[in-house]
Protein backbone atom coordinates (compact mmCIF):
# COMPACT_ATOMS: atom_id res chain seq x y z
CA UNK A 1 0.00 0.00 0.00
CA UNK A 2 1.59 3.71 -0.93
CA UNK A 3 0.61 6.49 1.44
CA UNK A 4 -0.01 9.55 0.23
CA UNK A 5 2.16 12.49 0.99
CA UNK A 6 0.87 15.25 3.02
CA UNK A 7 0.52 18.15 1.43
CA UNK A 8 1.29 22.20 3.27
CA UNK A 9 -2.47 23.70 2.01
CA UNK A 10 -5.35 21.29 2.05
CA UNK A 11 -7.23 22.26 -1.16
CA UNK A 12 -10.54 20.84 -0.59
CA UNK A 13 -12.96 22.71 -2.59
CA UNK A 14 -12.98 25.75 -4.59
CA UNK A 15 -11.56 28.41 -2.63
CA UNK A 16 -9.64 29.46 -0.21
CA UNK A 17 -10.63 32.28 2.72
CA UNK A 18 -7.49 34.57 3.97
CA UNK A 19 -8.52 37.41 6.04
CA UNK A 20 -9.29 39.78 3.63
CA UNK A 21 -9.74 37.83 0.20
CA UNK A 22 -11.30 34.61 -0.90
CA UNK A 23 -9.18 32.98 -3.55
CA UNK A 24 -10.52 31.15 -6.81
CA UNK A 25 -8.43 27.86 -7.49
CA UNK A 26 -8.79 27.25 -10.98
CA UNK A 27 -6.69 25.00 -11.84
CA UNK A 28 -5.10 21.98 -10.00
CA UNK A 29 -2.54 19.08 -10.04
CA UNK A 30 -2.16 16.70 -6.60
CA UNK A 31 1.23 15.22 -6.79
CA UNK A 32 3.17 17.46 -6.09
CA UNK A 33 0.75 19.91 -5.73
CA UNK A 34 0.19 22.71 -8.08
CA UNK A 35 -2.32 25.51 -7.71
CA UNK A 36 -3.32 28.28 -10.28
CA UNK A 37 -4.81 31.03 -8.18
CA UNK A 38 -7.25 33.95 -9.00
CA UNK A 39 -7.38 37.21 -8.10
CA UNK A 40 -4.78 37.08 -5.53
CA UNK A 41 -3.65 40.73 -5.70
CA UNK A 42 -6.08 42.94 -6.96
CA UNK A 43 -4.94 45.26 -10.31
CA UNK A 44 -3.77 48.32 -8.06
CA UNK A 45 -2.33 46.26 -6.15
CA UNK A 46 -0.26 44.76 -8.92
CA UNK A 47 0.16 48.19 -10.46
CA UNK A 48 1.63 49.35 -6.73
CA UNK A 49 3.76 47.06 -6.64
CA UNK A 50 5.82 47.56 -10.02
CA UNK A 51 5.20 51.39 -9.47
CA UNK A 52 7.61 51.00 -6.01
CA UNK A 53 9.89 48.26 -7.50
CA UNK A 54 10.95 50.20 -10.78
CA UNK A 55 12.72 52.72 -9.03
CA UNK A 56 14.95 50.31 -6.67
CA UNK A 57 15.55 47.92 -9.87
CA UNK A 58 17.39 51.37 -11.41
CA UNK A 59 19.32 51.94 -8.18
CA UNK A 60 20.27 47.87 -8.18
CA UNK A 61 21.47 47.56 -11.43
CA UNK A 62 24.27 50.14 -10.64
CA UNK A 63 26.27 48.21 -8.21
CA UNK A 64 25.59 44.89 -10.19
CA UNK A 65 26.39 45.66 -13.25
CA UNK A 66 29.18 43.08 -13.85
CA UNK A 67 27.11 40.54 -12.60
CA UNK A 68 26.03 38.30 -15.86
CA UNK A 69 23.84 35.19 -15.59
CA UNK A 70 22.42 32.96 -18.17
CA UNK A 71 20.14 31.36 -15.90
CA UNK A 72 17.90 34.26 -15.37
CA UNK A 73 18.61 37.25 -17.37
CA UNK A 74 15.44 39.27 -15.98
CA UNK A 75 16.46 41.85 -13.56
CA UNK A 76 15.35 41.77 -9.60
CA UNK A 77 14.64 43.29 -6.03
CA UNK A 78 13.79 42.45 -2.44
CA UNK A 79 10.85 44.20 -0.58
CA UNK A 80 12.21 44.89 2.64
CA UNK A 81 9.92 42.60 5.75
CA UNK A 82 7.32 44.48 5.42
CA UNK A 83 8.37 47.36 4.10
CA UNK A 84 5.31 49.27 4.26
CA UNK A 85 1.62 48.70 4.29
CA UNK A 86 0.88 47.27 1.11
CA UNK A 87 4.17 44.92 1.33
CA UNK A 88 2.86 43.88 4.88
CA UNK A 89 -0.75 43.11 3.78
CA UNK A 90 0.43 41.23 1.03
CA UNK A 91 3.10 39.43 2.99
CA UNK A 92 0.01 38.26 5.23
CA UNK A 93 -2.57 37.14 2.98
CA UNK A 94 0.42 34.99 1.36
CA UNK A 95 1.01 33.33 3.95
CA UNK A 96 -2.65 32.88 4.97
CA UNK A 97 -2.76 31.53 1.52
CA UNK A 98 0.34 29.22 1.50
CA UNK A 99 -0.71 28.09 5.71
CA UNK A 100 2.73 29.12 6.40
CA UNK A 101 3.37 31.81 9.19
CA UNK A 102 4.96 34.90 8.05
CA UNK A 103 8.15 34.57 10.26
CA UNK A 104 8.88 31.61 7.77
CA UNK A 105 8.88 34.02 4.74
CA UNK A 106 11.76 35.04 2.77
CA UNK A 107 11.62 38.66 1.42
CA UNK A 108 9.11 39.48 -1.20
CA UNK A 109 11.14 38.95 -4.43
CA UNK A 110 10.02 40.86 -7.36
CA UNK A 111 11.04 39.83 -11.04
CA UNK A 112 11.21 42.13 -14.51
CA UNK A 113 11.83 40.26 -18.07
CA UNK A 114 11.55 42.51 -20.99
CA UNK A 115 11.20 40.72 -24.61
CA UNK A 116 13.84 37.85 -25.04
CA UNK A 117 14.53 37.38 -21.35
CA UNK A 118 14.01 34.05 -19.90
CA UNK A 119 14.60 31.96 -16.45
CA UNK A 120 15.92 28.12 -17.50
CA UNK A 121 14.64 25.66 -15.76
CA UNK A 122 15.44 25.42 -11.94
CA UNK A 123 14.52 24.24 -8.35
CA UNK A 124 13.39 26.44 -5.81
CA UNK A 125 14.95 24.30 -2.82
CA UNK A 126 19.04 24.36 -2.34
CA UNK A 127 20.41 20.92 -3.46
CA UNK A 128 23.29 20.67 -1.60
CA UNK A 129 23.54 18.23 1.35
CA UNK A 130 23.91 20.78 4.41
CA UNK A 131 21.17 23.04 3.84
CA UNK A 132 19.65 23.33 7.13
CA UNK A 133 16.63 25.69 6.41
CA UNK A 134 15.54 24.78 3.01
CA UNK A 135 12.55 26.04 0.76
CA UNK A 136 9.86 24.61 1.16
CA UNK A 137 7.14 26.33 -1.49
CA UNK A 138 6.41 28.99 -3.55
CA UNK A 139 4.32 31.52 -4.65
CA UNK A 140 4.61 33.25 -8.18
CA UNK A 141 2.34 36.85 -9.26
CA UNK A 142 1.92 37.77 -12.10
CA UNK A 143 1.74 41.45 -11.65
CA UNK A 144 0.99 42.21 -15.13
CA UNK A 145 -0.63 40.49 -18.68
CA UNK A 146 2.23 39.50 -21.19
CA UNK A 147 1.27 40.11 -24.59
CA UNK A 148 3.63 36.73 -26.05
CA UNK A 149 5.29 34.13 -24.08
CA UNK A 150 6.44 34.83 -20.70
CA UNK A 151 5.00 31.57 -19.34
CA UNK A 152 5.56 29.29 -16.23
CA UNK A 153 6.68 26.09 -17.01
CA UNK A 154 7.51 22.69 -15.42
CA UNK A 155 9.02 20.34 -18.47
CA UNK A 156 8.95 17.59 -16.16
CA UNK A 157 5.06 17.94 -16.04
CA UNK A 158 4.72 18.97 -19.57
CA UNK A 159 2.11 21.88 -17.63
CA UNK A 160 2.54 25.59 -18.80
CA UNK A 161 0.89 28.37 -16.64
CA UNK A 162 0.08 31.75 -18.40
CA UNK A 163 0.97 34.93 -16.84
CA UNK A 164 -2.58 36.86 -16.22
CA UNK A 165 -1.85 40.01 -14.21
CA UNK A 166 -3.27 39.31 -10.20
CA UNK A 167 -3.27 35.46 -10.32
CA UNK A 168 -0.85 33.07 -9.40
CA UNK A 169 1.04 29.60 -9.29
CA UNK A 170 1.53 28.17 -6.55
CA UNK A 171 3.65 24.40 -5.64
CA UNK A 172 5.64 23.12 -2.85
CA UNK A 173 8.69 20.46 -2.67
CA UNK A 174 8.61 19.34 0.70
CA UNK A 175 7.75 15.76 0.34
CA UNK A 176 9.76 13.06 1.63
CA UNK A 177 9.68 11.43 -1.82
CA UNK A 178 12.14 13.32 -3.54
CA UNK A 179 11.26 12.13 -7.26
CA UNK A 180 7.99 14.49 -6.42
CA UNK A 181 10.33 17.83 -5.65
CA UNK A 182 12.48 17.14 -8.27
CA UNK A 183 8.83 17.27 -10.77
CA UNK A 184 8.71 20.90 -9.26
CA UNK A 185 11.51 21.74 -11.66
CA UNK A 186 10.23 25.11 -13.59
CA UNK A 187 11.38 27.71 -15.59
CA UNK A 188 10.03 31.15 -16.93
CA UNK A 189 9.68 31.07 -20.97
CA UNK A 190 11.26 33.95 -22.96
CA UNK A 191 8.83 37.03 -22.87
CA UNK A 192 8.34 36.98 -26.97
CA UNK A 193 5.92 40.49 -27.23
CA UNK A 194 6.05 43.07 -23.86
CA UNK A 195 7.56 42.73 -20.36
CA UNK A 196 6.56 40.37 -17.61
CA UNK A 197 6.55 41.67 -14.22
CA UNK A 198 6.41 38.66 -11.05
CA UNK A 199 6.67 38.94 -7.36
CA UNK A 200 7.87 35.42 -6.01
CA UNK A 201 7.25 34.83 -2.38
CA UNK A 202 9.57 31.47 -1.05
CA UNK A 203 8.91 30.00 2.28
CA UNK A 204 10.91 28.27 4.61
CA UNK A 205 10.85 25.09 6.80
CA UNK A 206 11.37 26.90 9.67
CA UNK A 207 11.80 30.54 11.06
CA UNK A 208 13.54 32.89 8.66
CA UNK A 209 12.54 36.37 10.05
O1 LIG B 1 8.98 34.03 -13.87
C1 LIG B 1 8.50 32.92 -13.68
O2 LIG B 1 7.53 32.51 -14.32
C2 LIG B 1 9.13 31.99 -12.69
C3 LIG B 1 9.86 32.70 -11.59
C4 LIG B 1 10.61 31.74 -10.71
O3 LIG B 1 10.79 30.60 -11.02
C5 LIG B 1 11.15 32.19 -9.41
O4 LIG B 1 11.05 33.39 -9.09
O5 LIG B 1 11.70 31.33 -8.68
FE1 LIG C 1 11.68 29.46 -9.40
Amino acid sequence: MTIKEQTIINAIGNKIVTTDKEIHIIGKIDDPLILILENVLSCAECDTLIDLAQNKMQRAKIGKSHEVSNIRTSSSMFFEESENELIRKIETRVSELMNIPVSHAEPLQILHYKASEQYQPHFDYFTSDNVINNRISTMVIYLNDVEEGGETYFPSLRFTVTPKKGSAVYFEYFYNDNHMNELTLHGGNPVAVGEKWVATQWMRRQRYR
